[in-house]
């Protein structure tokens, strides 16, 4: 027999008995299971298509109890709320279906089931109500969800990755998924462009970071702009090599528990930043850079089979020849010493979060629903008597970062915050020694680069690039624009992201 008594309180409101035999209780961070366990085996899912059946089989298994011959009395598991992703009453069983973590690397979808009889359903529902509602908190269950796969991006295996490790996700969460390929460069863009915003809760990448700036730009493009970046939320399956929006969001290189960030994720507001050039508009959501780190990222597409490595072998190369990049910059700073700035951190990574923000955004963008104006003009006029002019004759490496994590182990700016308003913006002299740019480098993953005096940061929300050479790299978000002075602007929570944390990206901020 069912019994949950939902008016008392404590721990025990929460606790499903079934059959005098299983015990289901929702604790705080998990769901405990005490009782018997039984049979397991791999299903395929009721909703998917028959061809994805091969892919789903491999990463789905169900646990059925209540088969008696099978079972093992008195055992516990618990599962973390984290990780459900659906519950339900059938005709006959209780389902509750979570992602089992089978490596450091991955989980796998697996249900659990248990027989009910017809009199105890009222009760198993209004429980699995309950579930719901603590594994979700406020992350939208079953998302509606445009899955855009680039077949080509990465080492070309977006296709079988989103299939294998993402898919299975997304149909236990009951998320309703279209799935479409882009066929040409720039064709997210034109599929964000005209995409029923109303129809989607959540554009979902199966690609680099390439794709995601496409459909920041696709949004970016339309009438209603600043409406379609507010309430579309845009999130990255990895399949790149930097992968750098699925770091931020859910502290992840895997397809998998990406997946499951998706299906958790909450929607956060991200500043975006307009890239004007002589005659262009474009929007950035992860970083610039000018010199060794846009060489690096640009000059290296031949040896884009070596992954993420090809980046520090970029750098190494680079770095023998002790190049510089000269430039005149200037820039709006806000912040401009590392004290500061790390003061500015812990100040906002623990503010208290305004209630109701995101319907207020919501309505913020309706009533002016298109891009903002720029607020400093273009690249061509005339500089603000407020920016600040950097010396940048001998200029190794400028790199302004909108997001913390580049690629995996690079916490490249511990210090930014989704939603700010400020970009943190680095600059290293040329000159410095080799063998002291190889310690900065080193020191990226144990976060101690940061307070090498050699490492120059300001937050700013706005700058101007001019290069003084005629040819060479600058890079938005890893693409290539064209070699001439440029100006960024920062524009406060324009973009929308879904985060595991809704508030922080996933990186360790400053020490
Ligand atoms: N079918 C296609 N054929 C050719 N290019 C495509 C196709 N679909 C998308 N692209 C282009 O691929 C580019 C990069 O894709 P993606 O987002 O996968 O990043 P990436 O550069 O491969 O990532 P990373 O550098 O991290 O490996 C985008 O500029 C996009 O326009």
């Amino acid at each position: 027999m069912a019994s949950s008594d939902s008016s008392a309180q404590g721990p025990h409101d929460m606790a499903l008995i079934l059959d005098q035999s299983v015990s289901l209780t929702l604790g705080t961070d998990s769901l405990l299971i005490e009782g018997m366990t039984g049979c397991i085996r791999p299903i395929a899912s009721r909703d998917s298509p028959n061809r994805q059946i091969t892919a789903l089989v491999a990463k789905q298994t169900v646990v059925v109890v209540g088969c008696s011959s099978l079972v093992n009395p008195k055992t516990t598991h618990a599962i973390s709320l984290y990780n459900i992703l659906g519950a339900e009453v059938t005709a006959s069983n209780l389902v509750v279906a979570y992602a089992e973590p089978t490596a450091k690397d991955d989980i796998s979808v697996t249900t659990v089931q248990y027989p009910i009889a017809e009199k105890e359903k009222k009760a198993v529902d209004s429980w699995v109500q309950k579930l719901l509602e603590q594994a979700y908190g406020k992350a939208l269950i079953g998302k509606r969800l445009k899955i855009l796969v680039n077949p080509f991006g990465g080492k070309g295996t977006a296709a079988s990755l989103y299939q294998t490790y993402a898919a299975p996700v997304f149909a236990a969460a009951k998320c309703q998924v279209d799935v479409e390929h882009t066929t040409h460069r720039g064709h997210a863009i034109d599929i964000a462009e005209n995409l029923d915003i109303d129809a989607y809760d959540a554009v979902v990448c199966c690609s680099g970071d390439g794709l995601p700036y496409e459909v920041f730009n696709g949004l970016g493009k339309r009438p209603d702009a600043h409406k379609a970046l507010t309430q579309t939320a845009i999130t990255l399956l990895p399949c790149g090599s930097g992968n750098g929006l699925t770091w931020n969001s859910f502290g992840t290189g895997s397809v998998s528990i990406a997946a499951l960030g998706i299906v958790k994720g909450l929607r956060t507001p991200l500043d975006l930043v307009s890239i004007s050039q002589k005659d262009s508009r474009t929007l950035s959501f992860l970083s610039q850079s000018f010199g060794i780190v846009a060489e690096c990222d640009l000059a290296t597409e031949n040896i884009r089979w070596m992954g993420a490595q090809r980046f520090t072998y970029g750098f190494l190369v680079r770095l023998m020849r002790q190049t510089i990049w000269p430039c005149d910059i200037a820039v709006k700073v806000e912040i401009g010493d590392k004290a500061a700035i790390k003061e500015h951190y812990a100040a906002w990574s623990t503010r208290p979060e305004e209630p109701d923000s995101d319907s207020k955004r919501l309505e913020a963008a309706a009533l002016s629903p298109g891009l903002p104006e720029l607020k400093y003009g273009g690249v061509t006029d005339d500089l603000p008597q407020d920016w600040d002019t950097i010396p940048g004759e001998t200029m190794g490496n400028f790199y302004a970062g909108n997001m913390a994590i580049m690629s995996k182990d690079t916490n490249m700016f511990p210090a930014t915050l989704p939603n700010d308003g400020l970009m943190d913006v680095v600059t290293i002299d040329g000159r410095v020694s080799r063998g002291t740019a190889i310690t900065m480098m080193n020191e990226i993953p144990s976060g101690r680069f940061f307070d090498m005096p050699e490492l120059i940061l300001r937050k700013a929300s706005a700058f101007r690039l001019t290069p003084h050479q005629r040819e060479g790299y600058i890079s938005i978000d890893g693409e290539r624009v064209p070699f001439e002075a440029f100006q960024a602007e920062v524009h406060q929570g324009l973009g929308t992201i879904l985060t595991k944390s809704g508030r922080l990206y996933e990186a360790e901020g400053p020490r």
